[in-house]
């Protein structure tokens, strides 16, 4: 399989091991958590989360997803406390969402899984860069915020606002003044596990941090997330059947 990775048949999550061997490793992200399961460890921290919105750079379609990328050359905007130690930098959100209403995360919780699922990525400043951080196994901590159907969100709709700059695979605009604190739950009480990247090259380098507490997104929202774009784009919602879209059109009129 070439890297074109995606969610088709040919070339979705059970075909990236052929080239992402590390698909098949020890501490692959995903997971389903199961709080029964989870031991309660009071040497954990809360969070610490500082953004600052003026260094919010941009948002980009880069084919899979959109993303909004920070300026990180300075401790502006970082994690802090909870169960990493040293200091984290933000580089980038993004989010992962499925065709219905039904799936779209990437974590489950029992089983369950959530409409949508935003990622924070953190980078270790112990290491001189995002990208040298992301080969080494403590070099991220991503914030995991699970999205369920409800009221409309009014900081999520200013993301949404602007996609109509970002229709192509690898267009980007300027997106400035962002605080990405807006798309936090009120309560920060989180799960946390050693694992991975979800999406290729799923490197083996994020302490993952998942909110227990989801944040709403509306029906239309999560619609226009889901909004075919033209044919020649990459995955980003082009794994979209004409089918689909009739059933979401239809699932807004009734
Ligand atoms: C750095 C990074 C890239 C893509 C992802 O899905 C995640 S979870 C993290
Ligand atoms: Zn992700």
């Amino acid at each position: 399989m070439s890297h074109a990775w995606g969610y088709a048949a040919n070339n979705g999550p059970d075909k990236w091991a052929d080239s992402f061997p590390i698909a098949n490793g020890p501490r692959q992200s995903p997971i389903d958590i199961v709080p029964g399961e989870a031991s309660y460890d009071a040497e954990l921290k809360p969070l610490v989360l500082k953004y600052d919105p003026s260094t919010c750079l941009e948002i980009l379609n880069n084919g899979h997803s959109f993303q909004v990328t920070f300026v990180d050359d300075t401790d502006s905007s970082t994690l802090k406390d909870g169960p990493i130690s040293g200091t984290y930098r933000l580089k980038q959100f993004h989010f992962h969402w499925g065709a219905s209403d039904d799936k779209g995360s990437e974590h489950t919780v029992a089983g369950t899984k959530y409409p949508a699922e935003l990622h924070l990525v953190h980078w270790n400043t112990k290491y001189e860069s995002f990208g040298k951080a992301a080969s080494q196994p403590d070099g991220l901590a991503v914030v995991g915020v699970f999205l369920k159907i409800g009221a409309k969100n009014a900081s999520l709709q200013k993301l949404i606002d602007a996609f109509e700059s970002i229709k192509t695979k690898g267009r980007q605009s300027s997106f400035a003044n962002f605080n990405p604190a807006t798309l936090l739950p009120g309560c920060l009480d989180y799960w946390t596990y050693d694992g991975s990247l979800t999406t290729p090259p799923l490197l083996e380098s994020v302490t993952w941090i998942v909110c227990k507490e989801p944040i709403s997104i509306s029906s239309e929202q999560v619609f226009l997330l889901r909004e075919p774009v033209l044919p020649y784009q990459g995955d980003w919602l082009c794994y979209h059947t004409l089918e689909q879209l009739c059933v979401q059109i239809l699932s807004l009129l009734l």
